[in-house]
């Protein structure tokens, strides 16, 4: 049973020689992104940068238009209120400096200048406070947006994307795509606010003397470099410890969480779970530290090569004053627009190696949804109706990480009106036969057909609307009883079906014990609703598939944790149940499966037998016969066959 979406973790195949802990094969070995991390340069980012300021822009123009308009009208006259500024600088220094002594009629010159400079200061600093609260209203609603493009497109992917390795690493990849997009709009904005201020600054410094905005350029390329390299080593740090901090994810929540916090006491785990949640913390740590070294040591590097480069446009501009090429006055000014530029530029480079690094988590962020993580669902668009006969030829499956089939080469058909048991050991594939069946997973080989549509032909969506299922683990979900039953998909009957469904699954009781009926919360631990146990919340799980309008009912061990009178409340309500619909029991109690039409026996994903209990009850040296009898022995009951299905016609009941 699970309350909340547990995290996965994929068990990948590593064959590393190295790995010698299972806990290891969250490794996955040759991450292609970052061998593509490795091969971004310091040109590629400079390209990329306006396509990710664009692209922030988007993302923004999406949840707020006017704000994105304001920020974008902030920056620019921010940008020329810094020109106007610098500018205004000179005519401020010059009577200041035109003679040893200055007079009234100086300073009063100098007060036009004085009165602009002020006036873009103040109206900056305006403007500033501006662009932080746009800004802050942008970020959130961006992250929420792309957080809910991620959750669309991670329900748009088959559900066998699960068990792919490398499906988990790129969830959690893009997921830190959506926690760093609301830095998106911040970084941009910053560049765009240098970028202003460079601008504007340039244009004053060019003013000055042509020579002095290349040489500055110049001088900042060094950093420039080294702090790309650094942004790089930082993501590809960040991308190698994603599988440990997928691991420290989901040791935190069998720590922590309810479902497994008693197991956690009893079995004294404490102890060990920490001590596994240090050890992949270490590793992490190694990393990070590793590439936090590297990091420095590269802009250490370019952080003297900067300082000295700096020097050489400082030695320029005293060489042009010596020479008579600038004004003492026009040297002020060059003084303050040097300053401006370098911080420009400085901001561009520093702020552009985040962005260029958060462009990196985006783009994981933007292929997932692109893919839905690489297994978009591709089927086809036919919407069916409730199958009469759902049929399986020749089908195979296997799991990506799995040795060998699941399934191999089963055939069976299921038809409306009738109640199909599947029988076998555990591991023998009846789950996953199950889930084939109602178009949860495709085959690999084989078809399985809903009245003769391939069931890749239909709309997955479609098709699973007509499906109901129970499965062995049913979701605990934390809403109301009501809403536990409908899943927010009510019918016309309202109230009246839910109660219904209620009934059929023995959870009217549970129901009529909750303190507020069906608007009773089911969450304990959440919102201080109401706790069930084990077997009340199985009825819940019934009454939901009861309770959809279904033509494939899949019942997977549905009475597992049910008292005997529940039980058997279920089993004599299903033949009434399988009057509209196929119904598919999976179950180890093989009393119960005297119920069924007729039952197949899998074992190591092959059908070994089939056909009806008493048929299979008869076959005194078969798999069926034999778990019979041993599920009896202790009780000494004798095999007591009897047919309950007098209605089903005989040639319904045919595999083939
Ligand atoms: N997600 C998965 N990834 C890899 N292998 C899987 C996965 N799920 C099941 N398997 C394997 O597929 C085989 C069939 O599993 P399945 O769950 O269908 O068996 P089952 O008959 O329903 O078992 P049980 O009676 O224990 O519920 C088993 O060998 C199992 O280990």
């Amino acid at each position: 049973m699970t309350t909340i979406p547990k995290p996965t973790a994929t068990t990948a195949p590593t064959g590393e020689a190295e790995v010698s802990d299972e806990e290891l094969k969250f490794v996955i070995p040759g991450d292609r992104r970052i061998e593509a991390a490795n091969a971004i340069t310091t040109r590629a980012m400079a390209r990329r940068l306006p396509q990710l300021i664009r692209r922030s822009l988007a993302l923004g123009w999406q949840v707020d238009r006017a704000a994105v308009i304001a920020l974008l009208g902030v920056q620019l006259l921010s940008g020329v209120l810094e020109a106007f500024g610098l500018m205004a600088t000179t005519g401020v220094i010059k009577p200041l400096i035109a003679s040893q002594h200055i007079s009234g009629d100086q300073l009063r010159s100098a007060v036009p200048s004085l009165a602009v400079l002020s006036g873009a200061i103040g109206l900056r600093a305006l403007l500033g406070i501006a662009s932080t609260a746009l800004s802050a209203r942008l970020a959130p609603r961006i992250a929420r947006e792309a957080e809910l493009e991620l959750l669309d497109a991670a329900t748009k992917a088959e559900l066998a994307a699960y068990d792919n390795p490398g499906y988990n690493d790129r969830w959690d990849a893009a997921d830190r795509g959506v926690e760093v997009s609301r830095d998106l709009l911040t970084e941009a904005q910053y560049i765009l606010g240098a970028s202003a201020s460079l601008i504007a600054s340039a244009f004053v410094l060019t003013a000055v003397h042509p020579i002095l905005l290349p040489l500055l350029l110049l001088a900042a390329l060094p950093k420039g470099v080294a702090s790309v390299r650094a942004a790089r080593i930082s993501y590809i740090a960040s991308l190698a410890t994603t599988k440990d901090r997928r691991l420290l994810g989901m040791l935190r929540w069998y720590v922590v969480d309810k479902q497994t916090a008693d197991q956690v006491r009893s079995g004294t785990m404490a102890p060990f779970l920490l001590d596994k949640y240090r050890t992949a913390g270490a590793r992490i740590d190694r990393t990070t530290d590793q590439a936090t070294w590297r990091s420095a040591r590269i802009s250490l590097l370019g952080g003297v090569a900067g300082g000295l480069a700096h020097a050489v446009v400082w030695v320029a501009l005293a060489l042009l004053v010596f020479t008579g090429q600038i004004s003492v006055a026009a040297v002020g000014t060059a003084f303050l627009a040097l300053g401006r530029v370098s911080a420009g530029l400085d901001g561009i480079v520093g702020y552009g190696a985040q962005l260029f690094r958060t462009g990196m988590y985006l783009d994981d962020w933007a292929d997932f949804i692109d893919e839905a993580g690489g297994h978009r669902i591709d089927r086809g668009s036919q919407a069916p109706a409730a199958p009469t006969v759902v049929r399986a030829e020749n089908i195979t499956f296997q799991y990506p990480s799995a040795d060998r089939p699941a399934l191999d080469d089963v055939s069976l058909e299921v038809r409306r009106g009738e109640v199909v048991a599947l029988v076998g050991e555990n591991g023998s594939g009846k789950t996953t036969l199950s889930k084939i069946l109602s178009a949860l997973y495709l085959p690999d080989q084989g078809a399985v057909s809903w009245d003769g549509t391939d069931t890749r032909e239909l709309d997955a969506h479609a098709t699973w609307e007509r499906v109901a299922v129970v499965p062995q683990a049913y979701a605990c979900w934390p809403l109301s009883a009501r809403e536990n039953i409908t899943l927010g998909q009510a019918t016309e009957q309202g109230d009246a079906a839910v109660l219904a469904a209620a009934r059929a699954a023995g959870a009217d009781e549970v129901i009529d014990g909750l303190r507020s009926g069906l608007n009773t919360l089911l969450a304990k631990e959440w919102w201080g609703g109401q706790e069930l146990s084990g077997g009340q919340w199985q009825r819940i799980a019934l009454a939901r598939a009861f309770h959809r309008p279904a033509g494939l009912l899949v019942l997977d061990e549905p009475t597992a944790a049910l008292d005997p009178r529940a039980e058997h409340r279920i089993f004599t309500g299903l033949r009434q149940l399988a009057a509209d619909r196929a119904v598919v029991l999976v179950t180890h109690r093989l009393t119960n499966v005297t119920i069924a039409d007729r039952i197949v026996v899998l074992d190591k994903g092959r059908v070994i037998q089939h056909g009806t209990p008493e048929e299979l009850l008869a076959q005194q040296d078969g798999l069926f016969r034999e778990l019979w009898d041993l599920q009896n022995e202790r009780t000494g009951r004798v095999p007591a066959p009897t047919n309950s299905n007098e209605h089903v016609e005989p040639n319904q009941s045919a595999l083939f």
